[in-house]
């Protein structure tokens, strides 16, 4: 059979179960697996179960991965979730294609505004409403799921496969790159290239392929004034109190321009060559949809090129929340004994992650001594993940670009990934291989948000996609 005829057999299929890929991706979402909830653990193993069941009926063979111990920030331990390890064929004449992807969520409740319960798979004008929907169990199953159909249509499967998924993604990859070196020399060998399906489109229409990512140094800064929470008019203006030092801080990080005020944080980001801008100019990127998407108003920059560049290119600092405060309704009028502030910093080339958790901490030291207060204050890095780049001249990304262009009709742009994925280097590096990220999601998919989405025709076009892709990795 010609290629044209076996991806019209593919994609015919495909279509014609696009109810079951829904349902799966329904029971998938039903798990709460989300990995930043210490309570949650079991039903992260729980997914990690589920999944794992999944990939055994198509005849993968799973190995579960012991990846040691969390340190909470109590002091406790938490076992970590097991990390999947899947091996999907191994016929010496084929290209191997390893395949990462997480089966962990961000945190998601009803009340933060969804309109409808975040881990119930909610269809509304064909977009499928649900936390994990498109980061990253919808592309994990559009994975899997391109495998079924190849063994339900008697087609041999193009390369062989091996997965690693793992469950801790969204806060850091805890364990994972020890665990990959350690298998460097066993599981990982024979690799020829590793895909990511975990980012987005940069519109709603238009595919790209990813070959950078930002990384992300993620830190607590740890405020403690009192022994007790205190009665604000009782104690009020008399001590030093924890939230208006906590605050001070968190106010000295970053200006009104998105500028980074921490001292030298700049000094080993690489410069902006003329060679470089020339790549922004092709891209297609509508700024009004941007702004729409996000629901603002305006951006901190006006032009394309420089929004683009303070997404991808420049680290940004951004202020997540602050544990411990009072943060009910109505008016509690207490002064918190303790409070902890949470903000992370996405890193750039050529940003080490051990040179910002330096700076990070003569900054807060160099207020603390401004400020002459005696309160007990510490920043500790809680995670870091490096930034990413890779040559998108590859044959892989060629091989990706033919398949977009196969099921999309249009040469997808290259891009980069605000985002990070923590392991994507030391895929990287432990297989010395090439590293393509291939979005199928869109750019309104609300990751991290309320109102999570995976509009069905991504998930359609991204399975055939990927089919289309394995066949011209084979093709290599
Ligand atoms: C791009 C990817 N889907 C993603 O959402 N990554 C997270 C990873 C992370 C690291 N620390 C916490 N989360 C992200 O970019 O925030
Ligand atoms: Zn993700
Ligand atoms: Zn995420």
């Amino acid at each position: 059979m010609s290629s044209d005829d076996l991806n019209k057999r593919i994609a015919k299929y495909l279509d014609d179960h696009q109810k079951d890929y829904i349902q799966r991706l329904s029971d998938a979402v039903s798990i709460p697996s989300v990995s930043a909830w210490p309570e949650h653990r079991p039903e992260v193993v729980r997914m990690v179960e589920w999944t794992k069941s999944f990939m055994e009926t198509l005849g993968i063979t799973v190995e579960l991965a012991d990846v040691g111990e969390q340190k909470l920030s109590d002091g406790t331990k938490l076992k970590l979730p097991n990390v999947i390890l899947g091996t999907y064929g191994n016929d010496t004449a084929k290209k191997t294609v390893m395949i990462y992807g997480h089966l962990d969520v961000q945190p998601a409740q009803l009340s933060d505004g969804w309109d409808s319960e975040p881990f119930v798979l909610t269809e509304r004008d064909g977009k499928l409403y649900g936390r994990g929907s498109t980061d990253d169990k919808g592309p994990v199953i559009s994975w899997l799921n391109v495998i079924e159909a190849y063994q339900k249509l008697n087609e041999p499967f193009p390369v062989n496969v091996k997965f690693v998924l793992e469950s801790m993604e969204e806060y850091g990859s805890d364990g994972l790159e020890d665990l990959l070196k350690s298998l460097k020399n066993t599981f990982l060998s024979g690799v020829d290239y590793v895909v990511i399906s975990d980012s987005y489109w940069l519109g709603k229409t238009k595919p790209c392929l990813q070959y950078g990512l930002r990384g992300i140094c993620y830190f607590f800064l740890d405020v403690e004034c009192s022994t007790k929470d205190l009665h604000s008019g009782c104690f009020g203006g008399t001590i030093h109190e924890a939230m208006t030092d906590l605050i001070a801080i968190m106010g000295t990080l970053v200006d009104n321009k998105g500028h980074i005020l921490i001292d030298r944080l700049y000094d080993e980001v690489v410069p902006l060559t003329l060679e470089e801008e020339e790549l922004y100019k092709p891209i297609t990127f509508d700024t009004a949809a941007y702004c729409s998407e996000a629901g603002v108003q305006s951006t901190i920059q006006s032009e394309k090129d420089q929004i683009l560049m303070h997404r991808w290119r420049y680290p940004s600092l951004s202020l997540h929340g602050i544990q411990g405060a009072f943060d009910g309704c109505g008016c509690k009028t207490v002064i918190p004994r303790h409070v902890i502030g949470k903000f992370s910093i996405r890193i750039v080339p050529n940003m080490k992650i051990s040179t910002v958790e330096k700076l990070v901490e003569n900054h807060v030291q160099t207020i603390m001594k401004e400020r002459n207060s005696p309160n007990k204050v510490s920043v500790k890095l809680e995670h870091g993940g490096d930034y990413w780049i890779a040559d998108p001249n590859n044959p892989q990304y060629v091989a990706a670009r033919k398949a977009t262009v196969a099921v999309h009709g249009i040469e997808p742009d290259l891009t980069r990934e605000g985002g990070s994925i923590p392991i994507t280097l030391t895929f990287q590096e432990q297989t010395g291989k090439n590293v393509l990220l291939l979005p199928i999601g869109a750019s309104d998919d609300g990751a991290h948000s309320q109102n999570e989405k995976f509009d069905i025709s991504n998930y359609m076009n991204g399975m055939k996609v990927m089919s289309v892709y394995f066949q011209e990795l084979a093709k290599l």
